[in-house]
């Protein structure tokens, strides 16, 4: 048994989700027990920093390494106070927080992710001696690749809280090509897989990702799916803040879009929305799905001379048309059982109309199967440290679309 500690703050920003868990076997006998899980807002102003950072806005280098170091400490201390009253964590995968990702321009993937590489890397070929060759694309200022950062600097949290901590979880997947997300795919199917029942797990957070495990026998693994759905709550929140003129952050169970109507041509229309329709695997973030994109449906909507509970409806129904859209489309089949997870999952307006659109799958959250829907991603995060300290891959290619399986997260370490 090792005790470990999750952390991450999500796209919505929300606060430090972190969970502490005692994680037993490794991978089909993989088992975790959530002994702790508490989210822990930002201190005043930082918040509202990074959600600028992530909106696009210019930083200098000494800002951008203050933010870092006080999203670190943040970080840190969310790990001291999760051990308050347990015996201590002997190891930490903090995820950091997330203000920018670009995902590659072609994706890796399984077939055909090798591009210039003889061994399937991306750009990175060898020469006749065996020695490895850089493609001159990869040198060009335009790289193909994707680029993702997490601010929260993992030797920092070392420090701080005396625990060896894993940190910078996707650029490992990012540099062979890979999207660096969804990475919590992996941890699902071995936490979540049925061995009967194909199931989706759908995470809705301010993005929304989903995790298609089908039945545990035969080849299942290579069967296992993964991809960005779309936005969950990020246009949502954004909504609400809008037409509260920043006096509410969040549309409470739903209520708000439960008293209008979705306006179904808009929603028609949005989803024709190129995202929608690309071919996974694929990753997004509040760089598309942001202010600049709501703003856009305000404008559509007010053509429709639309309320703001009508407004909410309409985004609700985009995030559950984009869901049900992306697995009529994209899944081998469809699963048996849905299992929500993240905030979304206590939306209850947005739960309902998922159920109506999809009456023959039941819609449940991962809570109703044993595995905490609140802490799923911290709990994941713990997990992939713990891989990473065995030395088991984290990725799932068929979900990143890197052409391989990697170690994933660097290792700040601590003497003893
Ligand atoms: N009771 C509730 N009713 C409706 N929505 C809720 C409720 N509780 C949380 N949410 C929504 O869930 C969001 C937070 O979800 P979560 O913490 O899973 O996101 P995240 O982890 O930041 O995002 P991501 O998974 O994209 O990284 C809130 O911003 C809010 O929109
Ligand atoms: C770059 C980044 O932080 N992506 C997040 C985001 O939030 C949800 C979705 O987009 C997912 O791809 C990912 O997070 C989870 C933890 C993941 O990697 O599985």
């Amino acid at each position: 048994m090792t005790r470990v500690i999750g952390l991450i703050s999500g796209t919505s920003v929300d606060g430090i989700d972190a969970a502490l868990v005692d994680i037993y076997g490794r991978e089909l006998d993989l088992k975790v027990e959530l002994l702790a899980g508490e989210t822990y807002p930002y201190a005043a102003g930082l918040k509202e920093k990074i959600l600028a950072v992530c909106a696009g806005e210019a930083i200098s280098m000494a800002e951008l390494a203050q933010i870092d170091d006080a999203i670190a400490f943040a970080f840190a201390e969310a790990a001291q106070n999760i051990q308050a009253n347990h015996q201590p964590a002997t190891l930490i995968g903090s995820h950091g927080q997330t203000v920018y990702h670009r995902p590659p321009e072609k994706a890796g993937g399984a077939e055909g992710a090798g591009g210039a590489g003889e061994q399937g890397s991306r750009g990175v070929g060898k020469n006749t001696e065996g020695r490895k060759t850089f493609h001159s694309s990869l040198l060009t200022p335009h790289s193909p690749l994707g680029y993702s950062l997490q601010l929260g600097r993992g030797a920092l949290i070392a420090h701080l809280t005396g625990i060896t901590t894993v940190s910078n979880f996707r650029v490992a997947d990012i540099a062979i090509g890979g999207h660096g997300a969804p990475l919590v795919p992996r941890v699902d199917a071995f936490l979540l897989s049925h061995p009967e029942e194909g199931r989706c797990v759908q995470n809705l957070g301010g993005i929304g990702n989903v995790a298609y495990i089908p039945p545990r026998r035969d080849d299942w693994l290579a069967k296992i799916r993964g991809w960005d759905t779309g936005p969950a709550n990020s246009l949502l929140d954004l909504a609400v803040q809008h037409l509260t003129a920043g006096a509410k952050t969040y549309d409470e169970n739903g209520t708000w879009a439960a008293s209008g109507t979705p306006c179904y041509p808009l929603v028609e229309q949005w989803l024709s929305q190129d995202y929608f329709h690309l071919p996974p695997p694929k990753s997004t973030g509040r760089e598309l799905f942001g202010v600049a994109y709501l703003h856009e449906c305000l404008k559509d909507a007010e053509a429709y001379q639309l309320s703001p509970a009508d407004i909410l409806a309409t985004l609700t129904e985009l995030t559950v048309a984009s869901i049900v859209h992306s697995y009529q489309t994209f899944l081998p089949q469809m699963p048996q059982r849905i299992l929500l997870c993240g905030g979304g999952s206590r939306n209850l307006y947005l739960k309902q109309r998922l159920q109506t659109l999809l009456p023959s799958v039941p819609v449940c959250t991962t809570d109703e199967v044993g595995l905490n829907a609140d802490f799923k991603e911290a709990i994941a995060f713990a997990v992939l440290a713990y891989w990473r300290q065995l030395g088991i891959p984290g990725n799932l290619p068929a979900a990143t679309g890197a052409p391989i399986e990697v170690l994933l997260g660097e290792i700040h370490g601590i003497l003893r």
